[in-house]
């Protein structure tokens, strides 16, 4: 496959990079200048990506500062609702499938039971609010598209919660980390696969079935405390750093956006439709420490 991705730094570009490549596809990141979902036109991006000749277009780059985006609604909306809408237009015109990465912060959080794709929609914050308006545009404009929700990305590209327990523990010997807040990491790693067999799925057969919304994240579920625990046993096990993990309340840990309590995605969907499930995140996060701690116990 010839497969286009808006974006060049993000953690699941570089993943569909890495992925792409070793699958024999070819995977052609684009990003600023030529294609900048804040800044260029409908006409600009469509033509940036007809120039790139995709046979699928993913759409992977998002204004994702979760608690700056509070303070800066109309960029986050621009790229995130905006921005997306203009992709799923350029792919509809082109004729090409396109997958649309969406996020477990569309979710209000109430409830204890993982979210559906029918669930009711509550975002908390001007983050959640704008992928969750990017998510309709996306369907209204193409409609061969899969719009795939994940959740608490980390990979060894980037910024992510991982490198960020990573980077805390080399000058902190406790951190505080909020335990009321659970949902399911996600490697970009196995993002990019699933994706990658979406793609392909799609180009195969563009079956109505086949297209829509979906959830798409690690099998399991944990707290951000709890995934804190497993980083750093998972670290030290390489000799890298770690730091004991004081669990606390969110009300202990006051961030300027409200954040989902329960954000825990059902990815039946995705099984039954797809074929896909994601790997346990336990198992995929070590495939990530150990490329994000050197051999002797240093930060890579
Ligand atoms: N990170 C997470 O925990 C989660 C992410 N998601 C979603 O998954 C997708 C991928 O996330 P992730 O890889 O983590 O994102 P990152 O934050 O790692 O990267 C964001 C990407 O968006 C690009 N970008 C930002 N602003 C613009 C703009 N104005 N014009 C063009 N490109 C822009 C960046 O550009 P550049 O290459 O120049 O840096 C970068 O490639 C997003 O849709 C996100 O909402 C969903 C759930 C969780
Ligand atoms: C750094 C830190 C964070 N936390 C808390 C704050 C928050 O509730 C939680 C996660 O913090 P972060 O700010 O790293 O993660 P956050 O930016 O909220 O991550 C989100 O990103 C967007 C893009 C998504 O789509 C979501 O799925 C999710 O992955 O951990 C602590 O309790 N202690 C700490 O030392």
């Amino acid at each position: 496959m010839r497969i286009v991705v808006t974006g060049v730094n993000g953690q699941v570009v570089q993943s569909l990079v890495e992925r792409g490549m070793a699958g024999g596809h070819v995977v052609i990141p684009l990003g600023r200048p030529h294609l900048d979902l804040a800044e260029s036109d409908a006409g600009a991006i469509r033509a940036a990506l007809e120039l790139a000749a995709p046979e699928a277009i993913v759409s992977a780059a998002a204004y994702t500062a979760v608690d700056k985006a509070e303070s800066e609604p109309d960029l986050a909306r621009a790229i995130n609702a905006t921005g997306a809408g203009h992709v799923a237009e350029a792919a509809a015109a082109l004729g090409v499938p396109l997958i649309h990465l969406s996020t477990d912060y569309v979710f209000s959080g109430e409830g204890s039971r993982a979210w559906r794709e029918d669930d009711p929609t509550g975002p908390r914050s001007v983050y959640g609010a704008t992928k969750l308006a990017g998510e309709a545009a996306v369907l209204s404009a193409c409609p061969n598209s899969a719009v795939l929700r994940t959740a608490w990305v980390y990979s060894p590209f980037g910024a992510n919660f991982v490198k960020t327990m990573l980077r805390l523990a080399e000058s902190r010997d406790e951190l505080g980390v909020v335990a009321d807040q659970v949902g399911n990491p996600t490697s970009a790693l196995d993002i990019a696969s699933g994706v990658l067999a979406v793609a392909a799925n799609l180009l195969a057969d563009p079956a109505p079935a086949r297209r829509g919304l979906f959830h798409m994240a690690g099998t399991g579920e944990t707290s951000w405390a709890g995934f804190a625990e497993a980083i750093f046993t998972a670290s030290a096990a390489r000799g890298g750093p770690h730091a004991r993990v004081n669990p606390i309340t969110t009300a202990q840990f006051p961030t300027a956006a409200v954040r989902p309590a329960n954000s825990r995605l059902d990815c039946t969907r995705l099984a039954q439709v797809h074929g896909i499930r994601l790997p346990a995140w336990q198992a995929s996060l070590e495939t990530v420490i150990d490329r994000l701690v050197g051999a002797e116990g240093t930060q890579r």
